[in-house]
């Protein structure tokens, strides 16, 4: 090669170790990924990067794994806001006595863009690039997210009852219509249509959720399966399970992302798997509110495509994807009693390609290859607490904390830079939730 072929492009990440997540289990040493505007236009051998581009920055990573930002498919951002209010408790007591009062109080649309950002300062810093979320004033959510650059899938709430963002079915699914229509089309957004569950959305509006998937092409998100009382009230009431009254109504199809998942049996397992819905496993809210176990590796052997999300902060309580790994990682093992459940590198699979996968991006997002969209994040293994350093994906999964997350890059844009955050003023952020904190506070004593 001579020197007329050198290639210009912007930024050089010069990385120790590289896990592309494509090819599976691949661990790289001494690679270059070189960015071009929004994407990755090579990922090569650092001596072969030297000979063929010139870059205007390089970054050297020489402690660092670099892999694709992780992508966190469940969440209520703002919820942030509410996280330790209410602790120890089972989801329907949570929800009916202290969240839902709670919302009726508190959400506005100054609410859901606090919380929001809040949200997205940690998983920032935890190494998220996109995340989904499923909450009022989704527009809010959409504009905050969109304005500080970070990906997300944001979901339209559907309930049969009114809230402070809409009276009932039908407005939710007007507004819904338009909110669609407004973001369908921008590079960071993915609108997304939210019936929150089974259990408080009825057959009619579920079918035009359906109808409106179809017509947009927008993803399906709904919390399924949660707690072993849902199940059971649906086939005593309806003499059907929910999973089966759903793919009756046509829910269940590869454009809808089934939440949570922890109550289910060959039955339903058969359904997800003739559907192709998507499995969004959620660990730690499960433990934490005692709804139940996700037997994922159970479903990876079935054949279903299973990504991870926190859950809201206020029954996680927190929004730390690599922590949410480790905690998959350990319970799967037990769920399936088999410590060969779930290894590591699937359980980066499940925060990366997978999550790509179960939005329909998997062809951009997901893994470190030549043309996918530059969402890439950068991990310190330096500290004591990382080290040694056998094999990097382990520390990961088993030793890490989103903490070490020392770089991130969202569409080749700099998100976090030596741990710190580029886009979000801190300080200032940090003043409207301590007023925030003391309004909530006021109202519970
Ligand atoms: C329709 S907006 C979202 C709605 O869902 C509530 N919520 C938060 N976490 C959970 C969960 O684990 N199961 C069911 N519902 C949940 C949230 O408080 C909002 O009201
Ligand atoms: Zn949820």
């Amino acid at each position: 090669m001579t020197a007329d072929t050198i290639t210009a492009a912007d930024i050089r990440i010069n990385a120790r170790w590289l896990i592309p997540i494509e090819p599976a289990g691949a661990v790289l040493k001494n690679q270059a990924v070189i960015i071009q505007g929004t994407r990755i236009v090579a990922v090569t051998p650092q001596e072969q990067a030297d000979r063929e581009f010139r870059t205007r920055e390089t970054v050297d990573l020489p402690y660092h794994v670099v892999m694709p930002g992780l992508i966190n498919m469940h969440g209520h951002a703002a919820m942030t806001l509410f996280r330790g209010m209410a602790d120890d408790l089972p989801l329907m007591t949570w929800l009916n006595d202290h969240i839902w009062p709670a919302e009726g109080r508190f959400i506005s649309k100054q609410f859901v863009a606090d919380g929001t950002q809040l949200a997205m300062a940690e998983m920032l810093r935890t190494g998220t690039t996109t995340f989904s979320d499923m909450y009022f004033f989704p527009e809010i959510a959409a504009q905050v997210a969109h304005d500080a650059g970070i990906r997300a899938q944001i979901c339209f709430p559907l309930l049969d009852f009114p809230t402070s963002w809409g009276s009932g079915p039908e407005e939710y699914l007007s507004k819904g219509r338009a909110f669609i229509d407004t973001w369908k089309a921008d590079d960071y957004i993915m609108p997304a249509i939210g019936p929150h569950a089974p259990y408080t959305v009825s057959d009619g509006p579920m079918a035009e959720a359906v109808r409106l998937s179809e017509d947009t092409g927008a993803r399906i998100q709904i919390h399924l399966h949660e707690t072993a009382f849902e199940v059971t009230e649906a086939s005593e009431k309806l003499g059907k399970r929910p999973t089966a009254r759903l793919a009756e109504l046509g829910v269940l199809r590869p454009e809808t992302q089934c939440v949570h998942m922890t109550q289910i049996d060959d039955s339903d397992i058969s359904l997800l798997q003739q559907s192709g819905a998507q499995v969004i496993h959620c660990p730690e809210s499960n433990l934490k509110l005692a709804s139940g176990l996700c037997p994922v590796q159970k479903l990876i052997d079935s054949g279903v495509n299973v990504a991870i999300g926190t859950d809201g902060a206020a029954s996680n309580n927190d929004l730390d994807l690599f922590g949410e790994l480790r905690t998959a990682a350990m319970v799967a093992k037990v769920v399936a009693g088999d410590a060969a459940a779930l290894s590591a590198h699937k359980a980066l699979e499940m925060a990366t390609i997978n999550g790509a996968r179960a939005l329909g991006r998997d062809h951009e997002l997901g893994s470190l290859i030549s043309g996918k969209l530059a969402d890439i994040i950068a991990i310190d293994l330096s500290d004591p607490f990382l080290q040694p350093v056998y094999d990097p994906a382990s520390h990961l999964v088993y030793s890490n904390h989103g903490r070490s997350v020392s770089h991130s890059w969202i569409n080749g844009v700099p998100q976090v830079q030596d741990g710190r955050l580029t886009r979000i003023d801190v300080a200032d952020l940090m003043l409207r939730v301590d007023d925030w904190a003391g309004r909530i506070r006021e109202q519970a004593d």
